[in-house]
């Protein structure tokens, strides 16, 4: 679960500072895809590099976690929040931020190896973690592979195994269909549905594109830095 609440962020403007996020309060279920929309600038990147522990707010929490296990993500310190991320978020950003250098399956092998909680965690472990995620995401006899020999959705779903390979709670996505056409932007928004509904993550999706919005659980429109009045065309799934 996730939980922004009653979240402001500000930025320097001159002698004064703009308002990106306005007292926003969101909340991510576990195993739901929860969608972000708005026009351009109304603040929906600003709102998941808070709930990333990427960007502090002003004022407001981000609570991550479940019952007795739940932290306030805003009130830890730079390295506390690294180590958060780490363990417990999964980061898929909009370009895909592959290493050009490595095949699809070493950039899964470094992000596994980077979470702190696998560190005690055998080589063979961290092997089978890697292997189920390509296969997970359709990419096995393409593993070998490196981002300049795959396809756009190729390269969107490894970026998509690398987001999960630490197992995390939280799952966040920066406009995954930007640079894809609709068939294959369908394929990658009912990929990220399917595993966030087997993984259980708490997954909050920013999009301009609502040719999708079939697979989201919840849609909340951001504009100004405000949450409008939720989308009742959205029916609510049940898992
Ligand atoms: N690092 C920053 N410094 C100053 N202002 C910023 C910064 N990041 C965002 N802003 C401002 O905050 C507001 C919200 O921006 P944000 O990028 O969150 O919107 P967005 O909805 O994600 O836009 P887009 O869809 O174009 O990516 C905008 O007015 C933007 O100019």
């Amino acid at each position: 679960m996730i939980e922004l609440q009653n979240i402001t962020l500000t930025f320097p403007d001159g002698d004064n500072r703009i308002t990106a996020v306005d007292h926003i309060t969101l909340r991510g279920g576990n195993g739901t895809v929860t969608g972000i929309t708005g026009p351009s600038g109304s603040g929906k990147s600003s709102i998941l590099a808070v709930a990333a522990t990427l960007i502090r707010p002003d004022s407001g929490g981000v609570l991550i976690g479940n019952d007795s296990d739940t932290i306030d993500a805003a009130q830890l310190s730079k390295s506390d929040a690294t180590a958060l991320r780490r363990e417990r978020i999964g980061i898929v950003f909009q370009q895909s931020n592959l290493l050009p250098a490595l095949t699809a399956r070493e950039q899964l092998q470094v992000m596994a190896r980077l979470g702190g909680g696998t560190k005690r965690t055998r080589k063979a472990k961290i092997d089978a973690r890697v292997e189920e995620l390509l296969d997970a995401v359709g990419l096995t006899e393409h593993a070998g592979k490196r981002p300049h020999q795959l396809s756009g959705g190729q390269r969107q779903r490894i970026a998509i195994a690398r987001g999960l390979v630490h197992e995390p709670e939280v799952l966040l996505v920066d406009e995954p269909t930007s640079a894809l056409d609709q068939e294959r932007g369908a394929e990658i928004m009912q990929l990220i549905a399917r595993l966030t509904r087997e993984r259980g993550t708490a997954t909050l999706l920013v999009t301009h594109d609502l040719v999708h919005r079939d697979v989201l659980d919840d849609l909340v429109t951001v504009i100004d830095g405000r949450i409008t009045a939720p989308d009742a065309a959205v029916p609510a799934h049940t898992h």
